[in-house]
């Protein structure tokens, strides 16, 4: 609650003094209006009376009915501006938590994934409702208070017997609270698992496949299953939440009903005035009206507090990759880079991926990784820019272990293109950009960026050149049918690229399968490019084609993790070994193969 309460003051101090005041303020109106009521009534009701001494209170209640139904538009317009700005907050608070994540670990991992889905979910609005239960509970405690007051000057057992008949009602509904929070986590997997398939129902990218295998029928029937789970589990709550509510509920309405026989009672022996009973009536209805709305209250800011503990875990989480707290500066490289007996795997369930590697990548060369599927070659890159730590071993940069220098320095040095690079639905100019967002405006670095990836003519041509959408999710309404375009796969494949050479001088270029979508005569254009563009820049390329990587100073072959030769391409050649064996099946494949027969 404090957390919540410490974001409210950071986020809006005037709105939540304003939301305060008005709280106390409108909590004490109808304690005021019952005393009044019962004035008037008595004077009213007195064998003698005077219009003085009537028109005063009855004034008063005037002036208080007025306030009461204009003070709520205005603690409305407060809530509400309360409400979106801590939401804006706590949201920003989260993403940059969620943002701060060194590496992928979390990504990958089910609770992480699970937890972070449920402090998204509750993110933004969950501390702006704490907040205006934590108000609305203050609110009811004075008012209460005020009329309970006024139940023990009438009748102080009755006052006690009314406040212990709430008691079973707020116990169950704490209890409740409870197990809500129980189910949401219960279901988390579940809606997580039907927001994907929901995902690929509607998606561009997935409609292609669902179309040709015939597989929508067969998603929406285990997105409906989910649905159907999730439901029952909702439905068996709210059934248990049915039957524990209606005990207690009876019990307040019978204390109430007790109250009432003995307040006539009263009445008739004329112990009460009319005005008491008035008083009384409206005071035991107050009291357990508003302990049953605390009970909701208290159990709904419970719920909402636990939920609230998974956004305080994410956004209060550990490092998930040590970092120092003095990292140390990243310097140009000036030696390079060296894995020494890398060891690794994703997690201790699985098999290590890397196995002792030992490989040096010295400043200006070109190191080359090839391998078999699976061989390890993008978790070498991956480790590389620091996503994951090796298990054992070290990865210097010059020198240094990278664990001691800052994560964002490192990758700020580094640049280049991802087997699974990112198609952004945004401008051409801003996918370009996103490679170097310093120059994300910088037309000219752009273009040429593209140019050096031969796709300048291309974009140039575009409907609204660089500033065409790559999508046409995204099309502006209105804009036409030309507002936004969809690239063929190779095309992609150059923008990518060219968001990875916006970065000039990185110190490492990286570039895992940078030609994989390219026909044959891009492809050889595109390592022209990149062989002119690495020339004396340090730069680690990981490709299938063995023809492309026949120019690095050093080839690395990858088998199982470990690395079993390595060379330039004449040595490893002149070997024979694994390097031979898949260069000449690779050239095979290109050799003239005779005509099938008809
Ligand atoms: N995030 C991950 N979690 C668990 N295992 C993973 C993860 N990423 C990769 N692996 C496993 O690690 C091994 C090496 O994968 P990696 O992607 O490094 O191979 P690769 O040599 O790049 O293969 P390819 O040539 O097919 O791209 C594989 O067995 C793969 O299943």
């Amino acid at each position: 609650m404090r957390a919540v309460l410490a974001l409210a003051v950071v986020a809006a101090p005037a709105a939540l003094a304003g939301v305060l005041l008005l709280a106390v303020v409108e909590a004490a109106l109808p304690v005021l209006a019952a005393w009044l009521t019962k004035t008037v009534l008595d004077s009213l009701s007195a064998p003698v009376t005077g219009t003085g001494s009537v028109l005063g209170p009855a004034a008063a209640l005037a002036g208080i009915g007025v306030a009461a139904s204009v003070l709520p538009h205005g603690a409305k317009l407060l809530h509400a501006e309360l409400g979106r700005r801590v939401g804006l907050l706590a949201q920003d608070r989260l993403y940059a938590a969620v943002n701060s994540l060194t590496g992928l670990g979390r990504f990958e991992d089910p609770a992480a994934l699970d937890r972070l889905r449920l402090a998204q979910q509750c993110g933004q609005d969950t501390p702006p409702q704490i907040v205006a239960s934590a108000v609305g509970l203050a609110r009811s405690t004075i008012t209460i208070a005020g009329f309970a007051a006024a139940l023990v000057l009438l009748n102080p057992w009755l006052a006690l017997a009314v406040l212990l008949s709430a008691v079973p009602a707020l116990l169950t509904e704490i209890r409740l609270a409870r197990a809500r929070v129980g189910t949401a986590l219960t279901v988390s997997p579940l809606e997580r698992r039907e927001s994907f398939y929901a995902f690929l129902l509607g998606s561009v990218q997935t409609a292609k496949e669902i179309r040709l295998f015939g597989i929508g029928d067969h998603l929406r029937g285990t997105m409906r299953r989910d649905r159907k789970a999730i439901n029952a589990t909702h439905s068996r709550l709210d059934r248990r939440a049915a039957l524990a509510q209606t005990g207690p509920a009876v019990v307040a309405a019978a204390t109430g009903a007790g109250g009432l026989v003995w307040a006539v009672d009263a009445v008739a022996r004329g112990q009460l005035t009319v005005g008491d009973v008035a008083l009384l009536l409206s005071g035991i209805a107050a009291v357990q009206g508003g302990l049953a709305g605390i009970a909701v209250m208290v159990a709904v800011t419970h719920q909402h507090l636990l939920l609230f503990g998974h956004y305080l875990e994410v956004t209060t989480q550990p490092p998930d990759l040590p970092v120092r707290e003095k990292p140390l500066p990243v310097e140009p490289l000036t030696r390079g880079l060296e894995l020494r007996d890398v060891w690794f795997r994703y997690s201790a369930q699985h098999d290590w991926v890397l196995r002792g590697v030992n490989l040096t990548i010295p400043v200006g060369g070109t190191v080359a990784l090839v391998g078999d599927n699976g061989a390890g070659k993008s978790t070498l890159v991956k480790l590389l820019c620091r996503f994951y730590d090796p298990e054992r071993g070290s990865i210097l940069w010059d020198g240094t272990d990278i664990r001691e220098l800052s994560p964002q320095e490192l990758r700020s040095r580094m640049s280049g293109i991802f087997q699974d690079f990112m198609r952004y639905d945004l401008s051409a100019a801003e996918n370009i950009g996103l490679g170097d967002v310093a120059h994300l405006h910088d037309t000219a670095r752009i273009r040429q960026a593209a140019a050096q990836a031969g796709m300048d003519g291309t974009l140039v041509s575009l409907p609204r050149g660089y500033d065409t959408m790559l999508s046409r999710t995204f099309a502006e309404e209105g804009a036409g049918d030309h507002d936004g375009v969809e690239l063929s796969g190779g095309q992609w494949q150059r923008v990518g690229l060219a968001r990875g050479l916006l970065r000039g001088a990185a110190d490492l270029l990286i570039l895992d399968e940078p030609s994989s979508g390219l026909d044959p005569e891009a492809e050889h254009e595109i390592h022209q490019l990149l062989l002119a563009h690495r020339a004396g820049r340090t730069s680690l390329l990981v490709s299938h084609r063995l023809n492309a990587v026949r120019g690095a100073d050093l080839i690395v072959v990858l088998r199982g993790g470990e690395i079993v030769e390595q060379g330039d391409h004449d040595e490893l050649m002149g070997r024979q070994g694994r390097y031979a064996a898949l260069f000449r099946r690779q050239a095979e494949g290109y050799a003239d193969a005779p005509a099938v027969p008809r």
